[in-house]
């Protein structure tokens, strides 16, 4: 014997045992993880949060498809958001589709990060799907900050049906990164990003993050 904690070697033609996890999941805040202050500028405890493109299929007002999610800041690193579900948004007859939810989710998660005031990207976005959300249903997601770690941010949501009291229909944990604006300059389609920093008002709120990152 070695005194190694390895698994048996399966029986020859059997699976491989799963390997067990060794680290817990990614959008689990480390123990050193910060919750920092909201940054100055942010946008007050129940203003509403301005949509941060106008195409995006998320909270673009100009994506008739799109979900068209707004935005609250709530207190502390909290948001809160609504969407209706339309029929356009249909996965199976009469419900939304998961990973139409899901995009709603990752929407409201990256929306928190105007209240630390710095650009991010998700890196992770885990969904659990409590109860189908049937067509014509309000969502209304609540999301926070679960910690800062470098420039990671964590966070988790939870949508309810209805109302902020309504049955919980969906839950996320993500794991957002922290990066340069270059990051929204260099990668996109071209016509669209000039078009994007044509736009004076786009420009002033990108602007914004560079001058208090
Ligand atoms: C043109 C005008 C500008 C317009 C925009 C203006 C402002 C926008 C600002 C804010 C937006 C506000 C609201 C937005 C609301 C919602 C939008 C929805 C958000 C999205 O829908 S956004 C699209 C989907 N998203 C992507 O398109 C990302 C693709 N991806 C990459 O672009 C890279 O992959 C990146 C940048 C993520 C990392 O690349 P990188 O080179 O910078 O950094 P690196 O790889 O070193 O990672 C550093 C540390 O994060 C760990 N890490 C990285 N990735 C991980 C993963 N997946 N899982 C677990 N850990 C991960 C590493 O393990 C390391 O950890 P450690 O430090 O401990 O070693």
């Amino acid at each position: 014997m070695t005194g190694s904690t390895a698994p048996a070697a399966a029986p020859q033609g059997a699976p491989a045992p799963l390997p067990r996890p060794a680290a817990p999941p990614p959008t689990t805040p480390p123990a050193d993880a910060v919750l920092p202050p909201r940054a100055p500028g942010a946008p007050a405890p129940g203003t509403p949060i301005e949509p941060h493109y106008d195409l995006c299929f998320g909270c673009g007002p100009q994506r008739p498809d799109g979900l068209q999610l707004t935005a609250v800041a709530g207190e502390g690193l909290t948001v809160d958001a609504r969407f209706t579900v339309r029929a356009v948004h249909q996965g199976g007859p009469g419900l939304a589709h998961g990973g139409l939810l899901t995009t709603a989710m990752d929407e409201t998660l990256g929306t928190l990060n105007w209240l630390l005031h710095a650009p991010a990207v998700t890196g992770r976005l885990e969904t659990d799907f409590v109860r189908p959300v049937p067509v014509d249903s309000e969502l209304h997601i609540h999301a926070w900050v679960t910690g800062v770690h470098g420039r990671k941010v964590y966070s988790a949501a939870e949508g309810r049906i209805g109302g902020p009291d309504g049955p919980v229909a969906i839950r996320a944990q993500a794991l957002f990164i922290q990066v340069k604006l270059e990051h929204f300059t260099t990668h996109g389609r071209p016509e669209d990003i000039k078009k994007a920093l044509d736009d004076p008002d786009l420009f002033k709120r990108a602007r914004a993050f560079e001058v208090n990152p």
